[in-house]
Formats: structure tokens, sequence, C-alpha cells
């Protein structure tokens, strides 16, 4: 079983990964941000280092495709923080359009990706946090991320429409659509299992 968790900047990916990975005693895959080597200085300049940054989580999120595909053949269940739909159909179509990166660095890079994506399996469930932009706000400056601390309201707007387009069109699997809005599973354990209810039901057919 694969659940992958999918959402924008802060909209608590990361903390459910976590928190699901312990409840069903599976492996969590979460993203490569601590050690990446572009991501600071793609904030302080988006149209220098965008088709750098891409590249880059491109291929980290390959790696980890090929690495759940083998847990999936062994049976192990696994939760995935992010995936890697959304390099291409939400930040880096977002970064084309709002022209930080340009077209001969977007097609280039759209080439590697459909290279790539034929040999990536999409995930059993498809969990889509969605929060609206004070929610991404106040949660991006708890967990206050220096080079996160100029992201732009206009830019998480911009995700946010991508988000809903991109999820609006999710035809490769299952898809459970979250409103995170309200939710607090970091202090409300009943949040969790609201959450947690909604996956039995969707995946198992549960409750
Ligand atoms: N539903 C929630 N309610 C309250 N706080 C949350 C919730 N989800 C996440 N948080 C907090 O918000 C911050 C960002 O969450 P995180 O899981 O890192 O988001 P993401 O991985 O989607 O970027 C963390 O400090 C986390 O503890
Ligand atoms: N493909 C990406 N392009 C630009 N920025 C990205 C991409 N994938 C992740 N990020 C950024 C967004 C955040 O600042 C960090 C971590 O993501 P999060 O949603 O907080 O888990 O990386």
């Amino acid at each position: 079983m694969h659940i992958a968790i999918v959402g924008n900047i802060g909209a608590g990916k990361t903390t459910l990964a976590n928190k699901l990975a312990h409840h069903f005693n599976w492996e969590v895959f979460l993203e490569d941000v601590d050690h990446n080597p572009y991501l600071k200085d793609f904030y302080d300049d988006m149209p220098r280092w965008a088709f750098h940054l891409q590249v880059y989580f491109l291929n980290s999120r390959f790696r980890q495709t090929q690495h759940i595909k083998k847990l999936q053949s062994a049976s192990k269940g696994v939760i995935q923080d992010r995936t890697i739909y959304e390099d291409a159909h939400i930040f880096a179509a977002n970064l084309h359009q709002s022209t930080l990166m340009s077209e001969r660095d977007y097609q280039n890079y759209l080439g590697l990706f459909e290279s790539m994506i034929s040999m990536v399996d999409p995930p059993d469930l498809l969990l889509y946090l969605r929060a609206d932009l004070p929610k991404l706000v106040q949660q991006i400056e708890r967990r206050n991320r220096d080079y996160e601390n100029n992201i732009k309201i206009e830019y998480l707007k911009n995700l946010n429409e991508h988000y809903e387009h991109w999820i609006s069109n999710y035809k490769s699997g299952r898809l459970l659509i979250v409103d995170v809005n309200n939710l607090d599973y970091v202090h409300n354990p009943e949040d969790l299992s609201v959450i947690i209810d909604k996956i039995n039901s969707t995946l198992f057919g549960l409750f």
C-alpha cells in the first residue's frame, strides 16, 4: 500500500506523514529539504536557480519512487510526503507561467520529466491537504525556516491555483481531499482520527 500526501507549502504534509507512518507502522519517505543544495539560493533568486532546483528535486523524487517501488513489491506499506507529479504540474508549471523559468529551460525540464514518468507508478491513494492562504502562512511562520520567511502571498496563491487545477483533473487512482483549514492534528488526536477514518474508508471500505 502506498499513500502519497500532496499539498501546498506548509499545508501539514510532513507532520501528517509522520503521524500516519506511526499509526499504520509503515515506512515514511520525506522530502529532501535540509540537504537540498539549491533551495536557499532559489528563494533568494528564483529566475537564476529555478531550473537547477527543479532538476535536483526531480532526480531526488525519482530515486524515491524507485525505492518505494521496491518496498511495494515486498508488500511493505509506504507514506510519501509530496510526489514527483507536484514538481512538474505545480512548481515547474508555476515558475514557467510566472516567467521565472524560461521557455527553453521549461521544455528541457518537461522532456526529462516525460522520460522519467513512464517508470513511475501512481500511489494507491493520493491524499490532498487543501489549505487556504491564512492557514498556509500561519503554519509556514510556525515552522520558521529562515529561507521561507520571504515567500510572497502571491506565490502561495498561484501554487494553490495550480493544485486545484491538477487535483480536479487527477485520474490516475484513488483520491481523497481533506480540508485542513479547521483541523489541528498536531494538538487534537480526534482530528487525526477523522483523517485516518477517511483513509480506511477510501482504501479498505471500513466505516
Ligand atoms: N493541521 C495542523 N494544525 C496545526 N498545526 C499544524 C497542522 N499541520 C501542520 N502544522 C504545523 O505547521 C507547521 C508546518 O507543517 P509541515 O507538516 O511542515 O507542512 P508541510 O510539510 O506541508 O510543508 C509545523 O510547525 C506543524 O507542526
Ligand atoms: N519542485 C519544487 N520547486 C520549488 N520548490 C519546491 C519544490 N518542491 C518543494 N519545494 C520547496 C517548498 C518548501 O519551501 C520546501 C519543502 O516543501 P514543504 O511543502 O514545506 O514540505 O521545498
